[in-house]
Formats: C-alpha cells, sequence, structure tokens
C-alpha cells in the first residue's frame, strides 16, 4: 500500500519539470515554478556523492547548500530555495544499493518534499554501476531500494517516495514489474514512455498507456506521463484521451528549451533569457551551468547563438543579454523555441497554439497505435536489432558520431 498521506506533497494531476543532470538546477526550476510548473525535480545526485555532503544554509541568497569538499575547494553540489522551492520539490537519486540509497535521501530529506529513484538513465556512466535503467533488469533490486527508502526515510519523516522508469519491451513484463513497483509503499511512479533502447528524438509508445495507467491508479498510487510533452496544453489533452484528469505530465526537453512553457502563455526567448540570466546570476549559478541553458534556449539559427558560446564570464553574457533586449531585427529570438523530436521550431505566440492544436492528431495517434512514421516498431522494421543491439553498438562506438554530435540536450537519459 501507499504511504500517500494528505498533508504530503501530492502528484495528481500535475504538471512537472522532469529531472535534468545540468539543466534541472535551481534557476531553472525557480523559472518553471514562477511559470506555473506544479511540481520540479532536481537532478539525479548519485547516493555515494550526496553521502558525502555538507548542509549550510547560506544567508546570503537565502538558499540551503548542500556542499562536498573538492581538491580545488568547497562545491555546492545541490542547492535549494526553500522560499519558491518549499513543498514543490522533489530530490531525485541514482542508486543501486538499499543502505546507500537511504543514507543519501537523509542527507536531504528535510529539504525536500519527496525523494524519487532513479530507473530510466540508460547511459553507461549510469548502468554500468547498476543504477538507472539497469535497475530495470533486476527488479527485487530496484523494489529493495524502494522497499527501504519508503521504510526508513519516508514513514518517519512523512514524505512520499516515487521512482521513474522506461517501459519494458513488451506489455506485460511492463505489467509485471509496474505490479512489483506499486508493492513498494511509493505514492507516485512516473514513466517515460520509451523503451531502454530509445533516444529522446523517437516519438514515445502511448499504446500500452491504456492498461498501465488504471493498473498504476488501482493500486493509490499516482502516475506522471513523460516523453515528448511540449506544454500545459499536451497534458490537458492527455488527460482527455484517457478520460482521466488524475495523470500528470513531466517535461524536460520542452522545458529545457524554453522554461516558461509551463504557463499558458510561454514568453518568447529574448524575455525568457532575460530573466535565466538575472536568476542565475542572483543564486550563484556556476557559469559553465548557465552557459549551457544559455545554448539550449537561444535558437540555434540567432546571430546571438554563437555570441553566447563565446562568452567567458557573466559580465560577457550581460552585454548580450542587454542587446538581446534592445533587438528589433533578430528574426529567431522574439519567437518561442519549440522542441518537438528532432525538430527545431521558432514560432510566434499564435504559432504556437496552432502547433499545440496538430499536436492533438499526433496524439491521438500515439494512443491508439495508428502511427507509424517515426515509431518505435517502424525503427525496428528499419533496423531489426535496435533494441539490445543499439546499446551493444554503442559500446563498440559505432554509434559515437551521432552521439557526440547530438545536440547536448538530445541526450537520451
Ligand atoms: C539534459 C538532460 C538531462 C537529463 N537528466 C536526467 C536525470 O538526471 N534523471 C532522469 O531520470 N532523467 C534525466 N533525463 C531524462 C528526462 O528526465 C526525460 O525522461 C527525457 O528527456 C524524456 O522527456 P522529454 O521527451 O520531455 O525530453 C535528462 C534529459 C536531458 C535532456
Amino acid at each position: 500500500m501507499s504511504i500517500f498521506r494528505a498533508n504530503m506533497v501530492n502528484y495528481i494531476g500535475k504538471l512537472c519539470l522532469a529531472p535534468m543532470v545540468r539543466s534541472g538546477e535551481l534557476p531553472n526550476r525557480l523559472m518553471a515554478l514562477r511559470h506555473g510548473a506544479d511540481l520540479v525535480w532536481s537532478p539525479e545526485l548519485v547516493d555515494k556523492k550526496l553521502i558525502q555532503v555538507t548542509r549550510v544554509v547560506n544567508n546570503t541568497i537565502n538558499t540551503i547548500d548542500f556542499v562536498t569538499q573538492e581538491p580545488h575547494g568547497p562545491k555546492v553540489a545541490f542547492r535549494t530555495y526553500p522560499k519558491e522551492e518549499k513543498g514543490k520539490l522533489i530530490c531525485q537519486i541514482g542508486s543501486s544499493d538499499p543502505d546507500l540509497a537511504v543514507e543519501a535521501a537523509l542527507k536531504v530529506i528535510e529539504d525536500v518534499d519527496g525523494v524519487d529513484l532513479n530507473c530510466g538513465c540508460p547511459k553507461p556512466f549510469s548502468t554500468h554501476s547498476g543504477m538507472g535503467a539497469a535497475l530495470l533488469s533486476t527488479p527485487d533490486l530496484l523494489c529493495s531500494i524502494l522497499t527501504n527508502l519508503v521504510e526508513k526515510v519516508g514513514k518517519p519523516h512523512n514524505k512520499p517516495i516515487s521512482c521513474k522508469i522506461r517501459l519494458l519491451n513488451n506489455l506485460e513484463d511492463t505489467r509485471d514489474l509496474v505490479d512489483k513497483i506499486c508493492s513498494t509503499g511509493i505514492a507516485n511512479l512516473t514513466i517515460h514512455c520509451r523503451q531502454r533502447g530509445m533516444r529522446n528524438r523517437q516519438e514515445p509508445i502511448w499504446h500500452y498507456l491504456a492498461e498501465i495507467i488504471p493498473q498504476i491508479q488501482s493500486k493509490g498510487v499516482s502516475v506522471i506521463i513523460n516523453g515528448n510533452l511540449q506544454s500545459r496544453s499536451d497534458l490537458a489533452y492527455l488527460q482527455e484521451l484517457f478520460n482521466n484528469d488524475q495523470i500528470g505530465g513531466m517535461l524536460a526537453e520542452s522545458a529545457e528549451a524554453n522554461p516558461t512553457v509551463f504557463s499558458e502563455q510561454p514568453w518568447t526567448q529574448d524575455k525568457a533569457v532575460e530573466e535565466f540570466y538575472t536568476i542565475a546570476k542572483e543564486f550563484g549559478d556556476i557559469y559553465a551551468g548557465s552557459k549551457f541553458m544559455m545554448l539550449n534556449m537561444i535558437p540555434g539559427k540567432s546571430q546571438y547563438y554563437r555570441r553566447i558560446a563565446q562568452s567567458r564570464t557573466f559580465e560577457e553574457m550581460g552585454v548580450i543579454i542587454k542587446e538581446i533586449s534592445e533587438d528589433k531585427e533578430d528574426k529567431f529570438i522574439h519567437k518561442i523555441l519549440n522542441k518537438d523530436l528532432q525538430k527545431q521550431r521558432c514560432l510566434t505566440q499564435e504559432e504556437f497554439v496552432e502547433h499545440m492544436e496538430k499536436r492533438k492528431t499526433v496524439m491521438e495517434q500515439l494512443a491508439t497505435k495508428k502511427h507509424t512514421v517515426n515509431d518505435h516498431e517502424g525503427e525496428k522494421r528499419r533496423n531489426p536489432d535496435s533494441n539490445n543491439s543499439h546499446i551493444e553498438k554503442n559500446k563498440k562506438g559505432r554509434f559515437n558520431d551521432t552521439n557526440e554530435n547530438a545536440s547536448v540536450s538530445s541526450v537520451a537519459v
């Protein structure tokens, strides 16, 4: 049975910012919240690292910092701003050990509203040590980590435990796994609707959902759907399609490109980067992290993309941001950057609404399995051994070019 209690954060019908290494740091989370995100996930924090942190109250910027001692000095591993994040922050951990997971979660539990276990990252840095998507192949271990978290962290601290998985290669196996996971006492299960070998540029698989969503909810566990959702209206339509307003949605790459996309009326990129810059400076974000985010938010075709890429300090970045705010010419920066699988589009506010309207057809096809174009079955037909051998090929480096040249934000995690 789920340990859900009335005074805990609840995930029902919520629109959430996904856990994203690098792209889910404090400035992006605050922007997402200010523009309507209901809940935000931290980037994955690996248990062995989290165990080493010291909690520091930062009275200068009113944050709680979790700091590690590195050879070159102290480093903030995780920073939260309770004034705006309290009641809305889920900390995601990476672990393959029930005891280490608990030890790590206890370090942060008083300062977050829930703990999530990453069971979806297919990258070798995660899977080689049995973490992330590797846990999908060791369900007993996965469930023992969750049970330990529920009993030793969730219950004593009155905080929910959740986890994020990918789909398995067939419906039956996915259903079995979901049953096991839901019996650990977790409060929420997030499903990234892609299989382990799939990349973010592939259309998610939705035709399992009609069975899986009620299966999860019937155990008293809420469900959040992730995979190429792009806006609040996408979540509304997903709920309509499945006739279920309790389904939550999670945005990753669309919110990485424009964190204001949680709002009914997202901002254009010029305004979004200006706000991001102000928040990043105020909260002492590291420059490399802010630059990474800016390069996700500035359209590649804008003249400002190269300028930001060449900048080296917040001061230099500030000069460019000021120019952006005064610009009348650039054709791309005054539009909304929308990412739909591998395609990047710059849309006016009206075009954005039209694009979301058109997506309803795609979503309908996904839900009813009529899709054939960019789907996983199609991928298998073109490349019959695409699933597991994709990972093998990655290991041998045959897809290295694709991976390394992929845009920073098309990491399949
Ligand atoms: C830059 C980046 C970092 C990510 N880091 C994590 C992570 O730390 N934990 C996790 O569970 N998923 C991570 N993901 C995966 C996303 O949470 C999400 O499952 C995936 O991008 C699919 O959602 P989307 O189609 O909306 O982008 C990451 C994705 C990106 C693009």
